[in-house]
């Protein structure tokens, strides 16, 4: 059974037609690298997987079912990480990730200094997000990850910004989500360098 089935997707904008009769489905230990040039449509494509925008018609299930009748279940068991950090400016890292943490009711007892030591940044755990670097701040976005156990990952770009240990880094940890018979759903304009069989799908920019 298929954990995530994309059924004839269309996404229209602005009287342009990203794409039409899109479908797929996505497996347990399933990676798959949505590739295509800038305006392509794959931004448009992971926000309609995740439920944060509608298609013009088709429909997205998680185990059999379409999202917007799961929404909750299926958000429990999902982590996006847009393009965009979605991290406070204001705020520590840490409480970035605390507050991240409480929204997606992840256990209030959840210790995020491991986790930043882990992706690199103790030591400036007490700046604010704003004075941090392009990378570090992708890193605190990407300590989700590390954060909440769920089995579909939905990531936008992710290793933009990221030096090569975080890419690693981060190389590994999906290597791990993997072979945890997670499933994994990405863009990057960079090639992936993992020990895990991937899955393509190119998107064309369509005039
Ligand atoms: N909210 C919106 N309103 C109107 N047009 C939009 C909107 N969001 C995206 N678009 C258009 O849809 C097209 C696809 O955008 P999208 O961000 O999905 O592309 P992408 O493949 O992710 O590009 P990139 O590789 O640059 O990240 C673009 O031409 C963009 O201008």
């Amino acid at each position: 059974m298929s954990c995530l089935s994309v059924n004839n997707l269309c996404c229209i904008k602005r009287d342009r037609v990203l794409f039409e009769r899109l479908s797929f489905t996505v497996e347990t230990g399933d990676i798959m690298h949505i590739q295509g040039p800038n305006g392509a449509g794959k931004t448009s494509l992971l926000r309609i997987l995740v439920g944060l925008a509608e298609p013009d018609s088709g429909e997205v299930l998680w185990q059999q079912q379409n999202i917007r009748q799961v929404m909750q279940g299926y958000s429990s068991q999902l982590v996006y990480c847009g393009h965009k950090y979605a991290v406070n400016q204001s705020l520590t890292a840490a409480e970035n990730l605390l507050y991240w943490c409480r929204m997606q009711n992840v256990s209030a007892n959840t210790d995020v200094y491991p986790v930043l030591d882990e992706i690199g940044l103790v030591g400036l755990e007490h700046l604010p997000a704003g004075q941090l670097s392009a990378g570090q701040q992708r890193r605190i976005a990407l300590a989700r990850l590390w954060l909440k156990p769920a089995r579909l990952w939905v990531l936008d770009e992710p290793f933009t910004a990221l030096d090569s240990y975080a890419i690693d880094l981060l190389s590994r940890k999906m290597e791990q989500h993997l072979a945890g018979q997670g499933m994994l759903l990405l863009t990057s304009h960079q090639s992936l360098a993992l020990d895990h069989p991937v899955r393509t799908l190119e998107l064309e920019y369509r005039l």
